[in-house]
C-alpha cells in the first residue's frame, strides 16, 4: 500500500506551490494520474519516486514513511522498493540487456541473480534479446526492457512516467497490460502519470490535476 498525506513541493524560493491529493493506492488498484502539461505531473511523480524531497508530507510505503529518510538510506529504499519507468528508454548502450538489469540489481545492493534477470526478460517476452545492446532493438522492444529493468528488482512500488504517450494504439495498450499484469504478479502498487486519455478505461483510481499553477487540486473517481 502507498498512502501519501499532503505532500507540498515548491521549485525555489518565491515559486508556486504545489499541493498534491493523498493518494492511497493497494495492490491490484492501480492509479492513474491525469493531468494536462505544466499541471505538475512529473514533479508528483519525482516525488514518488524519492528523487525530488517534498517541502511537507508524508508518503509511506510498506510501513516507512520514505518523505524522512535521505542521503544512503533513501538510494538504497528507492533501489529496493521502487521501479521507474520513463517516456523514453535510456541505457547503459555498452552493455548488453541482460548486463544492464544486472547492474540495476547491483547498483540497489542486491546479487545479479541471472535466474531473475531471465525470467523478468521471458515475463516481458524479451529474454532472445538478453544478449544484445538496447540500441539494437526497435523503441518499442527497447520499452519492455525498460519495463523489465524497473521489474528486475522486484519492487513494492511501480512509477511510470508517460509510459504510453509516444506509443501507438496497440502498442499503448500492450505496455498498459504489461505494467499491471506484472504489478499484480509481484504484488507491487502501481501509478501512472500520463496525460494519455486512452489509459484512463484501464484503472482502478484516476486522480486528475487540474491545470491551474498556484495550487493542484483534484477530483479523485470512485
Ligand atoms: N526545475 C524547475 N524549476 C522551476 N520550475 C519548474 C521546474 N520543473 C518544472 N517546473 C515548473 O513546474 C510546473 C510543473 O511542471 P511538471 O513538469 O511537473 O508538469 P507536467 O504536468 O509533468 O507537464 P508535462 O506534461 O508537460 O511534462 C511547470 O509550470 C514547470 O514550468
Amino acid at each position: 500500500m502507498l498512502v501519501t498525506s499532503r505532500l507540498t513541493y515548491r521549485y525555489g524560493e518565491g515559486g508556486p506551490t504545489f499541493r498534491f491529493p493523498d493518494l492511497r493506492v493497494g495492490v491490484s488498484e492501480p492509479a492513474l494520474l491525469l493531468g494536462p502539461s505544466g499541471s505538475g505531473k512529473s514533479t508528483w511523480l519525482h516525488l514518488l519516486a524519492g528523487i525530488l524531497t517534498p517541502e511537507s508530507g508524508s508518503m509511506e510505503l510498506a510501513g516507512t514513511d520514505y518523505a524522512q529518510l535521505g542521503g544512503a538510506a533513501l538510494d538504497r529504499f528507492r533501489g529496493q522498493q521502487i521501479g521507474l519507468v520513463l517516456q523514453r528508454p535510456y541505457f547503459l548502450e555498452a552493455l548488453t540487456v541482460r548486463e544492464n538489469l544486472a547492474i540495476a540489481r547491483r547498483t540497489a545492493g542486491l546479487p545479479a541473480d541471472a535466474t531473475i534477470i531471465h525470467s523478468t526478460l521471458e515475463q516481458l517476452g524479451i529474454d532472445r534479446y538478453a544478449d544484445r545492446r538496447p540500441t539494437q532493438l526497435s523503441v518499442g522492444e527497447q520499452q519492455r526492457v525498460m519495463i523489465a529493468r524497473a521489474l528486475v528488482n522486484q519492487p513494492k512500488l511501480i512509477l511510470a512516467d508517460e509510459p504510453t504517450s509516444a506509443l501507438d494504439k496497440v502498442n499503448a495498450q500492450r505496455v498498459s497490460d504489461l505494467l499491471r499484469s506484472r504489478a499484480a504478479e509481484l504484488g507491487a502498487v502501481l501509478v501512472v502519470v500520463t496525460h494519455d486519455e486512452r489509459l484512463r478505461a484501464d484503472f482502478t483510481q484516476v486522480v486528475e490535476l487540474r491545470p491551474v499553477t498556484d495550487q493542484a487540486t483534484a477530483r479523485v473517481d470512485p
